[in-house]
């Protein structure tokens, strides 16, 4: 359940298996909190931000991450209500096809990013917006490469793949594009900034960067902002915008699970009136459908690596100091020992006898313990009230029939991203 490989020089522990992953990142969690010098994190964020930093600081800015996404709303409007609205829009936008095949990606992408604009500016854009289309290839292309041999290689040699010539280059020209746009972004909200009340993500920042001015150690500083901001959008939005265009080519695959979440959606929910997350309790089907397309999507099947900060015991055994720590969580969410049948598709593995929602805990698509994804109370939000209202409002089906869907990725290595497919929406209502 312990590997110990090496990639170039580095020395890297694999953790196989529910039991080897859940005594280091829940049992043991304190010693497994380190994230390494990852040089393509590293390089993005210029050595700032939530996700690359490392002790203190990464538990001063991880808390108060963590307090403003769970307290938003701050007087305005909820999380829940922006998703609704955002889920509006992206009904509108699907109807004005007309019932021609298309390809969600785009839609999706949308859709999904402007969650993260309200948290953190407090407004969408138009889905013809110029600055946010080059705000979604700049993300769209990180991520992309970083899922490719080359985004790889740079994780081994990033000293040769600086001074090589290629793609990687193109991809940091983009990031910088959208770094630059955050920092627009925080100029505009420093000229707006009410103290007494804060709109978003950047006013609750901006706020504690200037209680915390006099303190030379404090983690509430510029750089620290654009960097985690850049975080949420990079790790917010490709992941959960492919979780729901992989739902939906489950569906089309399965339309007898597509036709049993539409009735359940239709006795709760109903025809006139939006999704809530107080529904989610009375509809065990639906959520047992959504727990069951992370575990077979499997999204990032090595989580964000983690690093030995000082020497691990761990099972006995010393994890030197600068050991990358890899948590395989595909080991787990298709380990044989937890799961009846872990190699296909079967929401039975979240259901009791009764029908009623049972949870399984080697369902840790968004890994465990203290350093587990921050966003996953917004993620699973934004993955119910989406699909809900698609399922609502529409039919999904191919033009291929449902066996032309492979559910197997396009692309396997830092993400398991799906396949694209022109899909069709037929409204279910006038
Ligand atoms: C389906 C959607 C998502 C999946 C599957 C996912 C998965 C993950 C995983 C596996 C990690 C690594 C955890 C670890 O190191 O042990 C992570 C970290 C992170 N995620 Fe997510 N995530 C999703 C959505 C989001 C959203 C919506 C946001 C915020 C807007 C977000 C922000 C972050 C950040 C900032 C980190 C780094 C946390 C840290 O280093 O303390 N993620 N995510």
């Amino acid at each position: 359940p312990v590997l110990t490989v090496y990639l170039g020089p580095q020395r890297v522990v694999v953790l196989v298996g529910y039991e080897a992953v859940k005594e280091a990142l829940v049992d043991q969690g304190d010693d497994f909190t380190g994230r390494g010098p990852l040089p393509f994190l590293m390089r993005v964020t210029k050595g700032y931000g939530l996700a690359i930093s490392n002790g203190e600081r990464w538990r001063q800015l991880r808390r108060f991450t963590l307090m403003t996404l769970r307290d938003f709303g701050m007087g305005r409007k909820k999380m829940d209500e922006w998703i609704q609205e955002e889920g509006n829009n992206l009904v509108a936008r699907i109807k004005s096809n007309n019932g021609v095949p298309f390809d969600p990606i785009y839609y999706l992408s949308c859709s999904v990013s402007n969650v993260v604009c309200c948290l953190v500016f407090g407004e969408r854009f138009s889905y013809d917006d110029k600055d946010f289309l080059l705000l979604l290839q700049a993300i769209n292309n990180t991520l992309s490469f970083l899922s490719s041999v080359r985004g790889q290689l740079y994780n081994v040699f990033p000293r040769l793949m600086e001074w090589l010539p290629g793609q990687q280059h193109t991809a940091f020209a983009r990031v910088e594009k959208l770094r630059e746009f955050i920092m627009m972004k925080i100029k505009e909200h420093q000229d707006t900034l009410d103290p007494a009340s804060p709109r978003d993500y950047i006013d609750c920042f901006l706020n504690r960067l200037s209680q915390e001015k006099h303190n030379p150690t404090t983690e509430f500083h510029y750089d620290n902002l654009v960097s985690t901001v850049l975080n949420l959008f990079l790790a917010g939005t490709e992941t959960t915008s492919s979780t729901i265009r992989y739902a939906l080519s489950v569906l089309i695959k399965y339309p007898k699970i597509q036709e049993a979440m539409q009735q359940e959606i239709d006795g709760v929910v109903g025809q006139t009136r939006s999704p809530t997350m107080e529904d989610r309790k009375s509809m065990p089907f639906t959520d047992a459908v959504l727990h069951e397309i992370q575990r077979f999507m499997d999204i990032v099947p090595m989580s964000i690596p983690h690093y030995a900060l000082k020497d691990i015991i761990f099972r006995g055994f010393t994890i030197p100091k600068k050991t990358l720590i890899i948590p395989l969580l595909h080991s787990v969410l298709k380990e044989e020992k937890m799961w009846d049948t872990p190699w296909s598709f079967n929401p039975q593995h979240f259901l009791d006898e009764d029908g009623k929602f049972k949870n399984n805990p080697a369902s840790i698509p968004f890994s465990a313990g203290k350093r587990s994804c921050v966003g996953e109370s917004l993620a699973r939000m934004e993955l119910f009230l989406f699909l809900v209202s698609l399922l609502k409002a529409f039919t999904f089906s191919c033009t291929g029939g449902p066996d032309s869907i492979e559910l197997k990725p396009e692309y396997s290595s830092f993400a398991n991203l799906p396949r694209r497919y022109d899909i069709i929406a037929t409204p279910r209502w006038e």
